[in-house]
């Protein structure tokens, strides 16, 4: 077995209660959650390192704006001569790489997502990006911003006027074959590019999308460009720019958020990122694509490692709110008799209120440690030219799955975080709770790299397409065997509910043949209801446009939760033993309770008829949450990172919770001064005047 002692024993004191009863290792739980030790070593080396590291040192009282970025920008910089990228992982197999550059990434956001979100942007997709959309002549930008950590970038795509629709996008890039140089332009206000990430304050390189214009006049669709808009040594930005930060937001305020119009302004030809599409010096375009929409396809594909760099972000977000709401139910108690008191975590309801976000916590850490490992192998192998069985099949499945996955992760860990908050009552108020921030910090997730409505819709697209097939007798392309049971889509369809005891619905078997029972009928419905609209002279667009409620999207969802089970179980048949039978129960309430949201489906498809679903159903997820009381405080023991880094007042592992409210109240900077504005507020009496 491997040695532990790296993680840090957990204080003794009131939680020991609840710790006593768990059934095993945390620190074995934490090991199986991470699926690596190295990685998880190094998560615990940047923890301990910035911990103590003043700059690093949290804020009782929320600095402004402006000085949030500042901070940000110098974390940053510090992390980066920190050196946690080392030169043997720089070095090291792009999956290697790619694992360890998400582990710094997770590290980082748990204490300051600002910066997280700032790196991710400013350094990983932009030099990724020049991997995969640019060729040789772009390496020295690579290493400028990868390896030396010169460059800081940003990625401007969305515009005033659009973003979801990005095809309609109106900066122009048009190649003047004179001079040898693409000029750029912003027709007007709404076509200025804005939310750009780093780009308000601090960027000197831009990842910028425009639509490219050859000198016959033809535009050729969006295509990705390098543009410098900075001095890298006094940060001015250059001339014929028009650059500007959006000012304050509802979260990560660390990051500087900018728009920018540009006048006319020249950047040399080689700018073009042109591993699929170019420009010769004459001025003639040549693609190896002869569809424009699939260049852009294949630019924006790009942010699939992004997406799953934000579902990994949100796994690290849900383990740290549900610790502090989970720590907090075992030390807070209320009503029953003096010296006697029940604590929260007793209560039905209260389990019933967190336990399934903590289930959820853990299937889907495991669920995208799997799926990330998965997918890395293969883009590591087509980047190497090795063979990859389907590869084009197995890029659209992953497309597919990452458009539902970030959907379903990202609106599960907000509605946990506010769940978390309401559970803490006033206190999870605070902002020494970390609760506010977590959730405000998180909520972006919803919307960038794809606003999840829009984004899901592509999975619908790929889910009708296989669909199609299996009703037509052709093949269901599904190299990553999430759907390949379509092909006995009407065999899945005719299962009925037979249950009789809960005990028959806490199994892998009842969970996952329901789902598959559920997309059958989502499907069916969802193409039913897509062919009636198109019978009815409607368009492909209106059509789909008109089959989303109650259809496609919850037929997305349902797909993104089954995919979060199937990898969930496909990892932990490989844990050890010792850990099977808390994951085993984890699993089972994460199936049921998000079973219990498709209710309606199940009996309105006919799947059960009578009372004995739901009941039986709900039974079991109330069991699950009274057999899961004695373990939970060891789980998020397992979920949580260090206490400097969960930051909360609440949610300290030495459990002794009005202790340390006591010395957050009596630590608040001025708590005991009289208000330094109270002359303006005192009327004194005449005739003292
Ligand atoms: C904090 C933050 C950081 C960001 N960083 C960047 C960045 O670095 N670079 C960058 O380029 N962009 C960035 N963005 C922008 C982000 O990518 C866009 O906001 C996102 O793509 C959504 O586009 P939009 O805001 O124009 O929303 P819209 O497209 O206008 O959508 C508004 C609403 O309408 C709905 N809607 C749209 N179309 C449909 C449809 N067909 N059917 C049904 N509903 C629909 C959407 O679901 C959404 O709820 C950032 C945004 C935020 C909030």
């Amino acid at each position: 077995m491997e040695d532990l002692s790296f993680v840090p024993d957990l204080p003794s004191g009131p939680l020991d209660k609840y710790r006593k009863t768990a059934s095993f290792d945390w620190k074995r739980l934490k090991l199986a959650l991470e699926g690596d030790i190295e990685l998880l070593k190094l998560k615990y080396k940047i923890w301990q390192t910035l911990e103590k590291d003043p700059l690093f040192a949290h804020n009782t009282v929320s600095p402004s704006v402006e000085e949030q970025k500042r901070i940000t920008q110098l974390q940053l910089k510090k992390i980066n001569e920190y050196k946690f990228h080392t030169k043997e992982m720089v070095n090291s197999s792009y999956s290697r790489r790619t694992r360890t550059i998400m582990t710094i990434n997770e590290a980082v956001q748990s204490l300051n997502p600002s910066v997280s979100v700032k790196m991710a942007i400013g350094i990983y997709l932009f030099s990724n990006a020049l991997l995969s959309l640019g060729t040789e002549r772009h390496h020295k930008f690579y290493e400028a911003t990868f390896v030396n950590r010169e460059t800081l970038a940003s990625f401007a795509l969305t515009e005033i006027a659009h973003g979801s629709d990005a095809r309609l996008m109106r900066t122009t890039a048009t190649y003047d074959p004179e001079h040898k140089q693409f000029v750029i332009h912003t027709p007007d206000f709404e076509a200025a590019k804005c939310w750009v990430g780093n780009l308000g304050r601090t960027c000197t390189h831009t990842l910028l999308f425009a639509q490219l214009i050859t000198p016959d006049g033809t535009n050729h669709g969006l295509h990705g460009f390098l543009v410098p808009i900075r001095n890298p040594e006094t940060l001015e930005t250059y001339p014929g720019l028009i650059v500007g930060d959006m000012g304050e937001k509802i979260g990560v305020n660390g990051i500087d958020n900018g728009f920018i119009m540009f006048n006319q302004y020249r950047i040399p030809r080689e700018n073009l990122l042109n591993r699929t599409a170019d420009v010769t010096e004459e001025g003639i375009y040549e693609s190896s694509f002869s569809d424009p929409s699939k260049i852009l396809g294949a630019a924006l594909e790009n942010l699939s490692a992004g997406r799953i760099g934000i579902m990994q972000e949100s796994c690290h977000s849900i383990a740290s709110a549900v610790s502090i709401a989970i720590r907090y139910a075992a030390t807070r108690a209320q009503f029953g008799e003096r010296d006697n008191e029940i604590s929260l975590i007793e209560y039905e309801l209260h389990q019933w209120r967190l336990f399934g976000y903590v289930a959820a916590a853990v299937v889907f850490r495991m669920y995208i440690e799997n799926f990330s490992r998965v997918y890395l192998n293969i883009v590591e192998k087509s980047n190497a030219g090795l063979k990859v069985d389907n590869l084009s099949e197995a890029v659209s499945e992953i497309h597919a799955m990452v458009s539902c996955s970030k959907p379903l992760l990202t609106w599960t860990v907000l509605a946990a975080a506010q769940q978390c908050r309401e559970a803490c009552g006033g206190h999870g108020y605070l902002k020494c709770s970390n609760l506010g921030d977590i959730r405000s910090n998180h909520e972006a997730t919803v919307t960038y790299e794809g606003d999840n409505n829009v984004l899901s819709q592509q999975t619908g697209n790929w889910l009708l397409r296989q669909f199609d097939a299996a009703r037509n007798g052709g093949t269901v392309d599904s190299p990553l065997n999430t759907v390949t049971f379509l092909k006995d889509w009407e065999r899945c369809l005719a299962v009925r509910f037979r249950c009789r005891t809960t005990d028959e619905l806490k199994t892998r078997e009842f969970i996952t043949s329901t789902y598959r029972w559920l997309i059958c009928w989502l499907l069916k419905e969802t193409h039913d209801k897509y062919e009636s609209e198109i019978a009815k002279g409607l368009s492909k667009f209106e059509a789909r446009a008109r089959s989303q409620v109650y259809k496609w999207r919850e037929l997305t969802k349902s797909y993104a939760e089954y995919l979060a089970i199937i990898f969930f179980l496909e990892s932990m048949d490989k844990k050890e033993d010792g850990l099977k039978p808390v994951l085993h129960k984890l699993f089972c309430l994460y199936g049921l309770w998000s079973l219990d949201q498709h209710l309606v489906e199940l009996y309105q498809g006919g799947y059960s008829q009578g009372e004995s679903l739901a009941r039986l159903l709900r039974d079991a997820i109330l069991e699950l949450c009274a057999e899961l009381k004695g373990e939970v405080v060891s789980i998020v023991d397992a979920l949580a990172p260090t206490d400097f880094v969960l930051n909360s007042v609440l949610g300290k592992s030495d459990g002794k919770l009005y202790q340390n409210i006591q010395k957050a109240f009596f630590s608040q900077p001025g708590a005991f001064e009289r208000a330094p504005w109270w002359r303006e507020v005192v009327t004194l009496p005449r005739s003292k005047i």
